[in-house]
């Protein structure tokens, strides 16, 4: 089952496409992880979903409902697009009650939420004392009050120090229970793909890959990086491996990396071997969801940027 349909949406600012026809599908019941770099489109998208900004072209349908029409599904969907604005002097339970009376939910509401991001304990305090990771928090309890079928969290970890940040990934990971689907946006992949089974990536608004984290894994390859026991044997053992007809990616002083997995092992030893180099490491790494993507565009993100930046002060294509 889908929750979200996305078919050619389109966001245009002036001379810049933020977000070029996109076309994708997001299941219902998963952590989806929305990943691209700063600058990607990502809040674009997530402002479009919510219908706080019109599409330039294209529709996206939430919930089985036109995004043209918000207030058809807003009232099962939570979303944190940028920092809440609470009361400070009121405590975290205060505000949480205000905000549920004003969208007409039980108070009941305010016991869960406080229960389900841990801030039960400390309820009523003043929001000015909460550190940034419990001010987020607090955030995300105001987001989940409506008890959404889709909640939407933009950059969540944005400006948390470390210790924020895996409070704030452990509790997401929690929040995708109970056939709840939610979003989470980053510019760091490294920072949600392990609580993520689903990847929308986006760069400089452009759609680079919609499906399972898994398939996007298994689908990735693995090298191998070598070091000969003396690295004066680097160059040597780099060009017997290519004889023998493999991809040499780089040879460094640091060694050797080959494009080749766990069963090369065995075979890239004795190659060594047949050229007079002992090896003094061998080591089959899997690639990173990183190292997949550049594989895939081959570009930067340095340049991507850089064409944006003059696609922005052409007229855009
Ligand atoms: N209201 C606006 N007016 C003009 N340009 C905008 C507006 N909103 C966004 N943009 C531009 O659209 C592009 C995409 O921005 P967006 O904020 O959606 O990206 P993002 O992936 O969320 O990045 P970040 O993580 O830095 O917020 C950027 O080049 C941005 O400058």
């Amino acid at each position: 089952m889908t929750i979200v349909t996305a078919a050619g949406l389109t966001r245009r600012f002036g001379k810049l496409t933020a977000v070029k026809p996109l076309t994708f599908d997001l299941p219902a019941g998963k952590v989806i992880g929305l990943v691209g770099p700063n600058g990607s489109g990502k809040s674009t998208l997530i402002r479009m979903l919510l219908g706080l900004i019109r599409p330039s072209g294209g529709d996206a349908m939430v919930r089985g409902e036109s995004i043209g029409s918000p207030q058809r599904y807003l009232g099962r969907v939570g979303a944190l697009v940028e920092n809440p604005a609470f009361v400070p002097g009121l405590s975290a339970r205060a505000n949480l009650e205000s905000l549920a009376r004003l969208r007409g939910l039980p108070s009941a509401r305010v016991d869960a939420v406080l229960h389900t991001v841990g801030l039960a304990g400390r309820d009523r305090e003043p929001v000015k004392r909460y550190s940034l990771g419990m001010k987020q928090r607090l955030g995300i309890a105001a987001a989940l009050l409506p008890d959404p079928a889709l909640l939407i969290l933009d950059e969540p970890t944005n400006g948390l120090d470390p210790s924020g940040i895996v409070e704030i990934r452990s509790l997401l990971a929690q929040l995708g229970t109970a056939g709840r689907t939610v979003v989470v946006s980053s510019h760091l992949l490294s920072e949600i793909e392990a609580i993520c089974e689903h990847l929308v990536v986006i760069r400089f608004g452009e759609l680079l890959y919609s499906g399972p984290i898994a398939g996007l894994l298994t689908s990735g390859s693995q090298h191998v990086d070598l070091r000969a026991e003396h690295d004066a044997d680097t160059e040597r053992l780099a060009t017997a491996l290519r004889t023998q007809g493999w991809e040499v990616f780089t040879s460094t002083a640091g060694g050797v990396r080959v494009s080749a997995g766990a069963h090369d092992a065995a075979p890239i030893n004795r190659a060594a071997h047949a050229a007079g180099i002992t090896l003094r490491s061998l080591n089959v790494v899997q690639d990173s969801l990183e190292d997949v993507f550049l594989a895939m565009t081959g570009d930067t993100d340095q340049q991507l940027m850089a064409a944006r930046a003059t696609e922005a002060q052409r007229g855009g294509r």
